[in-house]
């Protein structure tokens, strides 16, 4: 595929729309969840769509979460002194990725790839960030995630 078609993991699984959808349904399962439901128990309702347009940004979309939440340094903040465990993160990116095969999002090989990969990195950054005495970077750029290695989506 040449270069300039590849398209964004925001653009392949669907934009803000697919997106919504996705962290809707997943915080019902979080909420439902016997390990994370205590961890969101004083969640907003308008978490689950500051979740997606941070994750649109991420993937590639629209700079909208920097423009009207902060950034990162704004998502980090949010997981400060929250004491997160491996096992919460593990369950946190399991469910995530339970629910996208749920709603039928893209599931080739490169994409799924992608995605975790994203996850895995950010989910960790977020145990460390939620530990006690850690301060956070008011600089800390915005994450970008593209296709890795695997340079595009799946062509047969
Ligand atoms: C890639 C990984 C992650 C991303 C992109 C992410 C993103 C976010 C964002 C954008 C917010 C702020 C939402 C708002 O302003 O309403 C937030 C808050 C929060 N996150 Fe995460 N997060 C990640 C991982 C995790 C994990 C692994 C956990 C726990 C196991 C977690 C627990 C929380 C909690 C408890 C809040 C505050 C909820 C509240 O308002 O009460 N996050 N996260």
């Amino acid at each position: 595929m040449p270069e300039q078609s590849i398209p964004s993991l925001y653009d392949w699984l669907g934009g803000i729309d697919a997106l919504n959808r996705l962290t809707d349904r997943f915080y019902q399962h979080v909420k439902a969840d016997p390990l994370l439901g205590p961890v969101f128990e004083h969640m907003g309702a308008d978490h689950p769509g500051h979740v997606a347009t941070f994750l649109a940004e991420v993937l590639g979309g629209p700079d909208d979460y920097s423009k009207q939440h902060g950034g990162h340094p704004h998502m980090v903040q949010q997981h400060l002194n929250r004491h997160l465990s491996q096992e919460k993160r593990r369950r946190w990116v399991g469910l995530l990725l339970e629910t996208a095969d749920e709603l039928g999002m893209p599931d080739d090989p490169e994409f799924r790839s992608a995605l975790v990969g994203y996850l895995e990195w950010g989910s960790r950054l977020a145990v460390i960030n939620s530990q006690p005495g850690v301060a956070v970077d008011p600089h800390a750029p915005m994450p970008r995630w593209g296709w890795g290695e695997v340079k595009g989506p799946y062509t047969g």
